[in-house]
């Protein structure tokens, strides 16, 4: 993941010719990429912040870059960690940890927009979150009880917060589905290949196909800075569970199996065959979902906007609290005794303390 760490700890006051005028700067520390070494640390010109200052490698040009976002304030002992050509990630080691962590965006898409509509060079600042606000996510449930439109709602809400794992699986492509977007469609002599070959973090045999998560496909995300997002299925949820990834899960769940059913029909991506096959899975995935303790949460999908808006609630993004519709199963002794559905054709599930 990332390159090998930059650091070149200097205290030194350099004066740099701009072109135009003169900045002094007291680096601590240098970072080459592309063809720009960049220069982190305080300037004249940046006050209590962290300045930046890029030296163009091609034409020997020293480069005061307009600097946008909330600017970490000056530290005396920086690292610097190249993540890729888009961003470095910047740590100021005698912060609190809390405001530690801050990337700074050289050449993402944003601030390539922002260079163009600016007519000059652009840099940006996000600060990180450490914690539980940078754990990768794994989103499990049956066939068709909404996982993936829920996830496409949250990247499309929050495009800069979150990467979509991209799974390899040996299923066909479903029209509009994408190679590289939605899947990695393979075929199953490379993907075994593969697995044995230690590149997965995951896989198994679903509905008859085989799905995996590569440990690039998650690497991919977080090298650029974002929260990983799995949509994967009950047996791959274990899998991840017993790996160091140190993931949140969160098991979706349908209102009933009757509303499973019109959904998995009504979304018409399979045929009657595949979607007997993808029912009878759902009993068990359900069963084992609920009673498995592999999951944090337990979400409800009924109202698509209520569970959204819970799944943002429980991703800790600031969103208005909503009726909570979530259990979080933290207590191992907690195993579901009972799944059955109601005279409502609802779900009812029966806690039990088994301890
Ligand atoms: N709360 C909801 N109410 C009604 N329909 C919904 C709701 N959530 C999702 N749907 C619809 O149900 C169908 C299945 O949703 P989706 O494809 O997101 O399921 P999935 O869990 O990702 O399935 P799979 O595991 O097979 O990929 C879609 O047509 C979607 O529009
Ligand atoms: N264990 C894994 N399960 C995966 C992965 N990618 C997707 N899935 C699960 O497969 C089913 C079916 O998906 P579909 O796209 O064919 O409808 C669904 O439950 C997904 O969560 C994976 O990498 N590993």
């Amino acid at each position: 993941m990332g390159e090998a760490p930059v650091m070149f700890e200097e205290d030194l006051h350099k004066n740099i010719s701009n072109g135009t005028r003169s900045v002094s700067m007291a680096y601590e520390a240098v970072v080459a990429v592309a063809n720009k070494q960049y220069l982190v640390g305080s300037t004249d010109e940046s006050g209590s912040s962290i300045g930046v200052l890029a030296l163009d490698q091609t034409t020997s040009k020293w480069i005061t870059p307009v600097v946008l976002g909330d600017k970490p304030k000056i530290c005396m002992d920086l690292s610097v960690i190249i993540l890729n050509e888009e961003r470095i990630l910047v740590i100021r080691r005698d912060a609190a940890s809390e405001d530690s962590i801050w990337f700074l965006e050289l050449n993402t898409k944003f601030v390539r927009d922002q260079s163009q509509a600016l007519e000059t060079e652009v840099v940006s600042w996000s600060k990180g979150v450490i914690g539980d606000d940078l754990k990768p996510v794994v989103i499990s449930g049956p066939s068709g009880v909404g996982k993936g439109t829920l996830i496409s709602k949250l990247m499309d809400d929050f495009p800069t917060k979150f990467g979509f794992s991209v799974s390899h699986t040996t299923r066909a492509p479903r029209q509009n589905e994408q190679n590289g977007v939605h899947y990695h469609f393979s075929v199953r002599s490379d993907m075994e290949k593969d697995i044995k070959d230690g590149k997965f973090l995951e896989y198994a045999l679903v509905h008859d196909n085989l799905y995996g998560t590569s440990v690039e496909a998650v690497e991919v995300v977080a090298d650029a800075g974002k929260r990983c997002i799995l949509d994967i299925d009950v047996q791959g949820a274990r899998q991840v569970r017993a790996s160091p990834l140190g993931a949140k899960f969160i098991f979706i769940r349908p209102p009933s199996f009757a509303e499973l059913e019109n959904r998995l029909r009504a979304r018409g991506t399979e045929t009657e065959e595949q979607v007997q096959k993808r029912l009878r899975n759902a009993k068990a995935e359900i069963e084992q979902g609920l009673s498995s303790g592999i999951f944090d949460h337990i979400l409800e999908n009924d109202d698509l906007e209520v569970c959204y808006r819970n799944l943002k609630k429980l991703l800790g993004l600031d969103v208005t609290p909503d009726v909570c519709r979530t259990s979080p199963v933290t207590e191992p002794h907690l195993r579901m005794n009972h799944l059955a559905e109601n005279v409502d054709g609802h779900f009812v599930v029966d806690y039990k303390n088994n301890k």
